[in-house]
């Protein structure tokens, strides 16, 4: 009579109903078989564990949403314990640098481009609309709506909902913001936006150049409004200084192409958006629109186009600096290369370098020749002015080296700690970074560190569960800067809000139940420059009320909202550490990261039984 059974892999496993003796025996011999090769591999995985902890093997886990420091921690952990790598590979972050000079000149391009721009040209001034301010939001996006991509307790996509509890509620409020979020078809502003922009069009800003004789003499940039006599603007002139200008920076178009092609590995398919005026990321579209994926990435000629408005991102590994390091040739005054692996497909990534239309250090080379005109842009007052009715705040976000223009742009340009530290490289993807301290940082080299370091961007969330298991500890950082910013990949979630969800889920995380945690309320540097020029916490954080804007009291309130969430989402006890820090900052960053070191290393021991 023929067993039934509902359960498809009971009917799978079981026997063919006519199996002879002789069947019969060979499957028993390969149910054995697999037996005895499933317990090798159990018994394997314990005994590596076992050897693991033996050999003080330490694995740290860097969690936060992105841009909130987590490959900036990675990087002081780097420059603390392996200085000699570290040092060697500065000079890899020049073309990083470069980029994010680049970009940040093309930034204030394009604001200044924009039809709303006094600097914009007469035709696209002419073909400007006036437009108004984006309605106000619908009221239930006055609370949150949860991001769609965290980890719930199994490290499954998905955040649990909203706490209501006391200690570690937060009431977050746009209420003040009317127009908030930004409609699409603003020019979007990676990480340097902001809810309260202005969006009015300023009018009546229609001007004529007195005097054309730059770019031989001084550039005039000063918008000179000119109205005829029947009240109306008008524009006279063709070729405003503005545009002079960025003809003359137009070879920094190409060198961003240059460098777009040395650091992002041919045949890349994922990208995420860097701020572009119109053009939706292909993650953006992809994840949260759920539109088919933007194509044209990584093919041929179009790749540097295709890059234009997306963040340049690298996998993390030494894949990107295998490449620089090949396609470098005239830097050996500096340095010797110290890392010659290949990139993940075992190929050279694509580069200047290697396609024959590089001179020795061409990027830098061009950023010599126009420096003057990048310094001038920069320092144009009234240039610096439309940026910050625009809110778009440069000198807050990530990659900021217009201050230092004159220095960086040196021909014989070598960065220093603080600028890879301060240089920015998007993550995408997981990599674990091993390393022993070296014997010259003054630390045992018993211990093995193993440091993983994922990207944060919401698309990436869903690739870190395979990673909770066996960690030491946890880095989370919550950037707490970002209060009156919006995600890069959704505008129309707060910064701040977002981290809280998120540390929610990671506290709550089962899987994550045992790890102690340490937390990094980071980008206090930030944070006090922003509240010291009257941006209020409060408007923001609806719960925050009267008290004091200050660093102190800020970060305090903040602290406690964190442990609260802490304590009350956490499923066992465990330790927990939280640290207000500016990791690009290296003194005070080192004295935190020595009390981690100390304290993962007495938790691992006493895990081991070693204590
Ligand atoms: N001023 C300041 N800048 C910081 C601080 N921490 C990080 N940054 C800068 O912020 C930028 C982003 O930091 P990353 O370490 O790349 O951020 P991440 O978390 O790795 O981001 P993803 O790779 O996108 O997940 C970099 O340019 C850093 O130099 C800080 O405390 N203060
Ligand atoms: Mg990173």
């Amino acid at each position: 009579m023929p067993v039934t059974s509902d359960d498809p892999l009971d009917e799978a496993l079981r026997p063919p109903p006519d199996e002879t003796p002789a069947e019969r025996e060979i499957r028993l011999e390969r149910e054995a078989e697999a037996k005895r090769i499933s317990l090798a591999i159990d018994a394997s995985i314990k005994a590596e564990r076992q050897a693991r902890r033996k050999k003080r093997i330490v694995r740290l886990l860097l969690l936060g949403q992105s841009e909130s420091g987590k490959s900036t921690t990675l990087r002081q952990f780097q420059r603390l314990y392996t200085p000699t790598a570290f040092r060697e590979e500065r000079i890899l972050w020049r073309a990083v640098i470069q980029l994010n000079i680049v970009r940040s000149i093309r930034t204030i391009i394009e604001a200044l481009s924009s039809p709303s721009s006094p600097y914009s040209s007469p035709r696209s001034r002419a073909r400007s609309i006036s437009r108004t301010r984006p309605p106000p939001l619908p009221s239930q996006n006055a609370h949150f709506s949860p991001p769609p991509y965290g980890i719930d307790n199994n490290g499954r996509n998905g955040y649990s909902g909203r706490s209501h509890g006391h200690g570690a509620d937060m009431q977050f409020s746009y209420a003040s913001n009317s127009h908030y979020p930004p409609v699409p078809s603003q020019p979007r502003h990676n990480h340097y936006s902001d809810p309260d922009a202005d969006y009015e069009v300023d009018s009546d800003t229609e001007f004529t150049i007195a005097n054309n004789s730059w770019p031989n003499g001084s550039p005039n940039l000063e918008p000179s409004p000119r109205s005829d006599p029947s009240g109306s603007s008008t524009t006279t002139l063709a070729h405003t200084p503005f545009e002079v200008l960025k003809a003359r920076l137009l070879p920094l178009q190409h060198i961003e192409a240059l460098l777009i092609a040395k650091l992002v590995p041919p045949n890349e398919e994922e990208a995420t958006q860097l701020a572009g005026p119109g053009y939706p990321s292909p993650t953006e579209s992809y994840f949260s629109m759920h539109t088919s994926r933007h194509n044209g990435h990584g093919h041929g000629h179009h790749r540097s186009q295709s890059y234009r408005n997306q963040e340049i991102f690298v996998r993390p590994g030494p894949g990107w600096k295998g490449g620089l390091s090949r396609a470098r040739v005239n830097f050996s005054d500096h340095f010797e290369p110290h890392d010659t692996s290949t990139t993940s497909n075992g190929h050279r990534p694509m580069s200047a370098g290697n396609t024959g239309l590089e001179t020795p250090d061409e990027p830098q080379e061009v950023l010599y020749s126009c420096r003057k005109d990048m310094i001038h842009l920069w320092n144009d007052e009234h240039i610096r002015d439309i940026l910050r009715r625009r809110k778009i705040r440069l000198e807050e976000g990530s990659g900021f080296f217009l201050d230092d223009l004159e220095r960086v742009t040196a021909l014989k340009y070598m960065p220093t700690d603080d600028d890879v530290l301060k240089a920015r490289l998007k993550t995408v993807g997981v990599s674990e970074y091993k390393f022993e301290m070296e014997i010259s940082a003054g630390r045992d080299s018993g211990t093995e560190w193993r440091i993983v370091d994922v990207g944060g961007s919401r698309s990436q969330r869903p690739t870190w569960a395979p990673f909770f298991d066996d960690v030491d500890a946890i880095i989370f950082l919550a950037p707490i800067s970002g209060f009156d910013q919006v995600l890069a990949e959704d505008r129309t979630v707060n910064r701040l809000e977002d981290s809280v969800l998120l540390w929610k889920a990671v506290c709550s995380s089962k899987l994550l139940a045992s790890v102690d945690l340490v937390l990094f309320l980071n980008k206090c540097d930030i944070l006090e420059k922003k509240l010291a020029s009257g941006i209020r916490l409060s408007k923001y954080v609806r719960s925050y009320g009267d008290r004091p804007n200050d660093l102190d009291s800020v970060s305090k309130y903040l602290r406690g909202k964190f442990s609260a969430i802490h304590r009350e989402y956490s499923p066992n006890p465990r330790k927990f550490y939280a640290f207000c820090t500016s990791v690009t900052d290296t003194a005070t960053t080192a004295g935190i990261i020595a009390s981690v070191r100390d304290m993962v290393i007495r938790q691992h021991l006493k895990q081991s039984k070693l204590l």
